[in-house]
């Protein structure tokens, strides 16, 4: 494949960005003082409530619209208070896919793919190698004189995806690109976007409100809530401990591994006393659970779940123990010091 080659991914810098709507007496802080970087080549998912703030995050980084104060850097420059004219130019290094796709109806897939090209004065010949150089690359070579509506959602995101890659962005913004697939064609697309960030090094900044969708496909991932990042770090860091009750709740969506309110109460129902443990490398589990045996105390996996990501193991496990109330004490109070240990209680 000659025109599509690896690149150096932007750098996107966020510092202090705050962005205030106002009209009349009313102002709504739909971005409140946002520091974040996404390192070149990086996946970072954006994941938040619908009004988070994860839209009008998307739109100042492609300069659709500007902070009300703070900087957004674009691999070191700054773009906020650019003259339009500039801004246009940059944004050419920046791809979009959308949740509703955005393909031109009166165009074939090729017709659609070939548009941005068009617009940025590549001659015809050029511009059908290149086209088809990117039906190939999306998988949708035999594709190409269809119409959008002879295409299924998954081929019309691939096609959105082609054209998003047509000028050679070194970042690509995904709004909730995968919300109208089902879970298998969300699987390819999320697959075909590895890809492209791992192929082609492109930077891909991915607004969703699936934990999913972070889970498979990103490298770090920022939890927003009212304007603010409440949450950011490495994937593996926020779904094996998260730190704040939203993002716990978004990992629970994705994870089930502890007990819901009514398996809880089910499992209250018996003897002896349940706790869920946060198994990870150095959680001591094993050690506790060997010693309270060895007095007697019988302990039974009673629910848990177990998740590998990005070549990490972690999860978490509920067990009942049943014996001498002294001997269960000291294996809770041991485990308190060496992991995230909850006794479920009625
Ligand atoms: N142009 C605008 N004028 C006024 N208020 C706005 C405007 N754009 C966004 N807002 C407000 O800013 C807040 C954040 O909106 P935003 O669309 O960024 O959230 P979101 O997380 O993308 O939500 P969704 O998932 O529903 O798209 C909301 O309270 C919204 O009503």
């Amino acid at each position: 494949m000659t025109n599509i080659q690896p690149r150096t991914g932007t750098r996107v810098e966020f510092q202090g960005v705050t962005k205030v709507f106002s009209s009349g007496n009313t102002s709504v802080t739909a971005l409140d003082n946002i520091d974040l970087v996404v390192e070149p080549g990086e996946i970072l998912g954006v994941i938040g409530y619908s009004g988070a703030g994860k839209s009008t995050l998307v739109r100042m980084i492609n300069g659709l619209d500007t902070p009300t104060s703070g900087k957004l850097l674009l691999d070191g420059t700054n773009i906020v208070g650019m003259p339009e004219k500039q801004i246009r130019s940059l944004r050419r290094n920046i791809g979009m896919i959308f949740q509703q796709f955005n393909l031109m109806r009166s165009r074939t897939a090729a017709g659609n793919i070939a548009y941005p090209l068009k617009l940025a004065g590549m001659p015809k010949e050029q511009r059908q190698q290149r086209v088809a150089e990117l039906l190939d690359f999306v998988g949708l070579s035999d594709r190409g004189g269809n119409y959008p509506e002879q295409l299924s959602g998954g081929q019309k995101q691939r096609v959105g995806i082609a054209r998003a890659l047509a000028t050679n962005p070194t970042l690509l913004l995904c709004d909730e690109a995968t919300s109208a697939l089902d879970p298998e064609t969300t699987h390819d697309v999320l697959a075909l976007l590895r890809r492209v960030n791992q192929e082609l090094g492109i930077t891909i900044v991915v607004i969703t409100h699936e934990m999913d969708v972070v889970r498979s496909i990103a490298d770090k991932v920022a939890v927003m809530e009212n304007g603010k990042v409440v949450e950011f770090g490495d994937v593996y860091q926020v779904f094996s401990a998260p730190k704040t009750q939203v993002a716990a709740r978004f990992v629970a969506t994705t994870l089930r591994n502890t007990p819901d309110q009514i398996e809880a109460d089910e499992l209250l129902a018996g003897d002896g006393r349940l706790f869920t443990i946060n198994l990870t490398e150095h959680s001591g589990f094993f050690t506790a659970a060997a010693e309270a045996r060895s007095q007697g105390v019988s302990i039974n996996i009673v629910h848990g779940g177990i998740t590998t990501l990005k070549h990490q193991s972690f999860g978490k496990i509920t067990v009942r123990l049943t014996g001498d109330p002294e001997v269960i004490e000291t294996f809770y109070q041991r485990l308190q010091r060496t992991t995230e240990c909850e006794e479920i209680l009625r």
